[in-house]
């Protein structure tokens, strides 16, 4: 006999990619809204893992680091299987890993295609489907979320693949809203801007170069087209994927929605 999860027992998070910057950030927010949260990152970035596992822990949620490759099947099934073993229930995931790499279409090989593909929209589809089949078997719904982008609307220069690879998390995160409505779970995905964070180093050093500027010139240049004046931090866009987890959203599904200081209107 399966034993369902009881609703009284604390809201649980998986969040990918929560080693550093937004994941990092995800983590930490869900952690402070109540939710025990399991961070799950690469094999490399253990040691950074466990550190954001502990830093939950001293605020009395509890908390589980599980090194995950979200290009794997195996990986991101046993990853659902372990939390949900672990902490009882998923109830949210949140498919936040991602790579960036600048490089024109004429340049990129179809193994670069590849990975960043495998990683970006592949690993986001591992991971929807691993969370919803856990979910379904729950039967108490729940709440995926994906890492979009504001290149999923409209690309930047030298980000084709990348953006490329955004406009697919959009439209997975539609067919998957569809498709799991009916069990009760909402699919929804976040677009950033700009967001100050090791991705950014590694694309505002390969932009400079491409455009003979120094580097920290090519992310100040970028700065400027954000209408509020700052490059976003990761807490700005885990104060909105605070909304996509809670039951505040519960009527919202399907969406792809853009949080960067006023880049773009929609
Ligand atoms: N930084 C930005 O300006 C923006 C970022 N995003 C998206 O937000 C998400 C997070 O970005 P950042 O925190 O800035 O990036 P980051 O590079 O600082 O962190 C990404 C994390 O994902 C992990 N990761 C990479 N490949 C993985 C794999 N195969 N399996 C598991 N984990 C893997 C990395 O180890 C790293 O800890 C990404 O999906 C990114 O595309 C979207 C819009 C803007
Ligand atoms: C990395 C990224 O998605 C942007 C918009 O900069």
């Amino acid at each position: 006999m399966t034993t369902q999860p009881s609703a009284s027992a604390p809201r649980t998070a998986i969040v990918t990619g929560a080693a550093r910057g937004i994941g990092r950030g995800i983590a930490e927010r869900l952690a402070a809204d109540g939710l025990d949260v399991a961070v799950s990152d690469l094999p490399a970035m253990r040691t950074e893992l466990d550190e954001v596992a502990a830093a939950i822990e001293k605020t009395g949620r509890r908390a589980l680091a599980v090194t995950a490759d979200v290009t794997s099947q195996d990986d991101t099934d046993a990853l659902v299987q372990n939390v949900a073993g672990h902490f009882g229930k998923v109830d949210v995931y949140v498919a936040n890993a991602g790579i960036a790499r600048v490089t024109s279409l004429l340049d990129t090989s179809p193994e670069e295609f590849d990975q960043i593909m495998d990683v970006n929209l592949r690993g986001v589809f591992l991971s929807y489907t691993a969370a919803a089949r856990q979910m379904i078997a729950q039967g108490t719904g729940g709440k995926i979320i994906g890492a979009a982008s504001i290149v999923a609307y409209r690309p930047f220069a030298l980000l084709g693949p990348y953006s490329a690879s955004k406009w697919g998390v959009r439209g997975l995160t539609q067919a998957a809203a569809m498709e799991w409505a009916a069990h009760g779970i909402t699919v929804n995905a976040y677009c950033p801007g700009i967001v100050g964070t090791a991705m950014w180093e590694l694309i505002d050093e390969k932009l400079a170069q491409a455009e003979g500027l120094d580097k920290g010139q090519a992310i100040k240049k970028y700065a400027e087209g954000i209408a509020l004046g700052r490059v976003e931090e990761p807490a700005d866009v885990a104060a909105f994927v605070s909304y996509l987890a809670s039951t505040d959203s519960d009527y919202m599904t399907g969406q792809s929605v853009m949080i960067d200081g006023g880049i773009q209107f929609s």
